[in-house]
């Protein structure tokens, strides 16, 4: 994105039509430029290739590739970047085709949703989800990777291409034909690989990086065993291939990784230390290893004690012979975090963003080929920042862990069981069959932000703001009770984000002025820093809830973040379990929730839609994880009366496969993205019987398209089929900050008329 977020700028001014493709090519290029320098000025041996992205990296292999769905009706003659972001965005019914329309006249692509979105791995980064059907073919379109090739040639760079490697590449993509198996497209797709590998041969280049790492998944056995015969055609082209894996152990993989006719293999030595040893065993001596010893997903400050204890044994069997690198790509953590405004000395001297971990591969590269000695001062800061943090008063609050250790058995059960609480909570509440609810978030328009902004830099002041902030609320009240909605949310105009809020409020947390983390597309997020033990020194949501429900006889539902969503989604403390992280946030969202009850606030909502990112990528670790998670959602939302309703929300993922663990959260509604995949999520749920309340979502909020009545009512009535309606809530998929007023309005007006038609039916 860049250190000030300028591809952001950038490509939101190109998509007003403010900015011409040209100089939007020309700042991407400048990105490059710096990005490239910053590498070699680090010493790094080979800058990466092919990695910046418009959008988003798979998207690029999409048209690398040259399989653009067929749905988009590309007729090939419109400008390639135009179909990039058409297959990105998705391209409106009704396009007006003005002057700085760059989608190509009378576009073909006309009401084509975008690309599916999905989660990279068990990152809060969204990859664009490549799709493929029986007539799927691959065609090299390699112009755009060349180009990018010579560009950093000609700066004289030694160029690395990185590429998402064939197994990958179709692993992440999705079947849209009935019985298509993906993996049949594997004999059409290599050919394609090997020309554009003899290709970046002919231009120069000697190492490609592909990546691959779905080899730190449980693959089916057709999948483990056609990674030979791809890697056997892949051979030979004249580049030299780093097969790259990353976040999870390679596990069952890892010989058939050592033996693949490749000529290095990376591994991922912070997610996975504990398997050096055996792919030092097995990994052949002709072989380079690149040992990722820098953690990627993480901003903590390397213990440079701790990486010489793993790389000084594994020289020497390598016979002095060994790459050192990032644990994975650097696009998960900030561009740099040494000057950010809002840290203090102390804490920034704990912390590493992407261009301080290029800095920590440069000393551990010098102090294990020149010795300590060659770079004293740069280990004794490293050293002493380390020791700081470990010793710092500052991580833990004595009170935290007495309070964690005296939680009764019981603090994570309600009080009764669901079948006595509905009663109780129908008799407040007395809704309509079929309630109306939304998830909690309404436009953050650019007047909230610029308010935000304006404050933030002390050219408003608090009263001005919070009144600022009030005026949003009884908008988004006032709106919300003309649509005739059910149960109402404040609007959460006050949040910059639904975890940076809490974690601005919460001990424990530090963030950043400016340490923003692509999220997808454009959109970024600012994960605070989790670096201690967690309290609650006041009320978050107490005084904007209570403001909003005054407004308004109906509920108004009080909007937390969940445990598991703000451990999955800030920069986490390495220094105890993830789970006892979690417990602490628990607690404290717990007496929050306490708090908005005692005001009066009869409905609350607990949001986890990062539950099922959070899945450790191996099975075997899955059952340990939801066991602590369910428990750590259920802390937060078991102090409260059983005539309280809580609510979660979850987004972003499939979950049929962790249903029962849902059910084990027992939140009394579930509020959950279905309408993308037509409510055949919603089966499952049918199927287990899932024994509380649910609001299947019944439209995608990702687009400004506005559903029709009847299309919502299609959904809602597939939905009474599997779900008793009795169960059944309406609602959309996810929280409306990205889309502007009219076309909430307007879907709301008809996501309540659907409503009100299947209560008359
Ligand atoms: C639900 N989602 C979330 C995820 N992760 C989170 N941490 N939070 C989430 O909500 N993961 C899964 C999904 C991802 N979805 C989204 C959706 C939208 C965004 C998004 O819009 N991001 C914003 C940044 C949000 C933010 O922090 N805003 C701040 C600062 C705003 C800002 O940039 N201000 C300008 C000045 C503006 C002015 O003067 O007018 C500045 O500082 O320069 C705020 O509101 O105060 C984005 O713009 O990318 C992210 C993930
Ligand atoms: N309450 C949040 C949930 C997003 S997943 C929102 O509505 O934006
Ligand atoms: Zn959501």
């Amino acid at each position: 994105m860049g250190a000030q977020r300028e591809l952001k700028q950038a490509l939101e001014r190109h998509w007003r039509g403010e900015l011409s493709p040209a100089e939007l090519e020309t700042q991407g290029q400048r990105l490059r430029v710096r990005h490239w320098e910053l590498q070699r000025d680090h010493g790094l041996a080979s800058v990466a290739v092919g990695d910046f992205a418009f959008y988003d990296q798979v998207a690029n292999h999409i048209q690398l590739l040259g399989c653009e769905p067929a749905r988009f009706g590309f007729s090939g003659d419109e400008p390639e970047l135009a179909r990039y972001f058409a297959m990105a965005r998705g391209v409106a019914a009704a396009h007006a085709h003005d002057e700085a329309c760059c989608c190509g006249a009378a576009s073909p692509a006309a009401g084509q949703p975008a690309l599916e979105m999905t989660k990279w791995f068990d990152t809060n980064y969204h990859y664009l989800v490549p799709e493929f059907d029986a007539q799927t073919r691959f065609r090299l379109n390699a112009g755009r990777l060349l180009a990018e090739v010579a560009e950093a040639q000609a700066l004289g760079h030694e160029a690395r291409p990185v590429l998402i490697g064939p197994l990958s590449f179709l692993w992440l993509g999705k079947a849209k034909a009935e019985g298509l198996d993906k993996l049949d497209l594997l004999d059409d797709l290599l050919p394609v690989y090997r020309e554009l590998l003899v290709q970046l041969a002919a231009a120069g280049v000697q190492w490609v990086q592909v990546d691959e790492p779905i080899l730190g998944l449980d693959l089916p056995g057709a999948w483990a065993l056609a990674f030979e015969r791809s890697y056997n055609a892949l051979h030979n082209c004249g580049v030299s291939l780093l097969l790259a894996t990353y976040f999870s152990p390679l596990e069952d993989h890892l010989s058939l990784a050592c033996k693949l006719p490749v000529a290095g293999l990376h591994v991922d030595a912070v997610r996975a230390g504990h398997e050096l040893q055996a792919v030092l065993d097995w990994l052949p001596p002709q072989r380079v290893l690149s040992i990722g010893i820098v953690d990627g997903r993480n901003i903590w400050r390397t213990d440079l004690d701790r990486a010489f204890a793993l790389l000084r044994p594994a020289l020497a069997r390598r016979g002095g012979e060994l790459w050192i690198a990032p644990s994975c790509s650097l696009l998960h953590v900030p561009v740099s975090l040494a000057h950010d405004a809002a840290l203090d000395a102390e804490l920034r001297s704990w912390l590493a963003g992407a261009t301080e971990k290029l800095a920590e591969l440069r000393v551990i590269q010098r102090a294990l080929n020149e010795g300590e000695t060659a770079v004293r001062a740069e280990l004794f800061a490293a050293r002493a920042a380390v020791a700081s943090r470990a010793a710092s008063p500052r991580v833990r609050r004595p009170a935290v862990g007495e309070r964690l250790a005296q939680l009764p058995a019981h603090a994570d059960r309600r009080a009764s069981a669901f079948a006595q609480r509905q009663p109780l909570q129908r008799e407040r509440l007395r809704l309509p069959p079929f309630p109306t609810t939304t998830i909690g978030s309404f436009p953050q328009t650019a007047e909230i932000r610029a308010a935000r902004a304006a404050f933030k830099r002390g050219q408003l002041d608090q009263p001005a703001y919070e009144a600022a902030m009030q005026q949003e609320i009884a908008l988004a009240v006032a709106r919300q009770e003309a649509l005739g909605l059910d149960v109402l949310v404040h609007g959460e105009a006050e949040r910059n984000d639904m975890v940076e809020y809490f974690g601005e409020q919460l001990h424990g947390f530090a963030f950043t002025a400016n340490g923003w983390v692509q999220s997808y597309g454009s959109r970024c997020v600012k994960p605070p820093v989790l670096f201690g033990d967690v309290a609650r020194p006041q009320a978050m949501t107490v005084g904007w809830t209570t403001y909003a429900q005054s407004l308004t006889k109906k509920p108004m539902k009080g909007m937390l973040t969940g445990p598991i969503t703000i451990l999955q989604w800030s920069f986490v403390r390495d220094d105890q379990p993830r789970a006892d992280t979690a417990l602490q946030i628990a607690l404290a969202m717990r007496d929050e929730a306490a708090d908005l009850e005692a005001a009066g606030i009869a409905v609350i909502q607990i949001d986890e839609p990062a539950i099922r990112e959070g899945l450790p990528l191996r099975r075997a670790q899955q059952p340990a994880y939801l066991k602590w998670a369910a428990r750590a959602f259920r802390v937060s939302a078991s102090g409260v009366a059983d005539a309280t309703q809580i609510h979660t929300h979850m987004c972003y993922s499939e979950f049929n496969d962790i249903l029962p663990d849902i059910a084990a959260m027992d939140a009394d509604v579930i509020t959950i993205e279905t309408s993308r995949s037509d409510m055949a999520l919603l089966r499952g749920f049918g199927d287990f019987r899932y024994p509380n309340e649910i609001g299947p979502g019944v439209y995608d909020i990702h687009s400004p398209r506005v559903p029709t009545t009847a299309e919502m009512l299609r959904l809602l009535r597939k939905a009474a089929e599997v779900i008793p309606p009795e169960q059944l809530w309406v609602n959309p998929d996810c929280g409306l900050k990205t889309r502007g007023w009219p076309e909430t309005e307007a879907a709301l007006r008809h996501m309540v008329a659907a409503a009100r038609e299947l209560r008359v039916r």
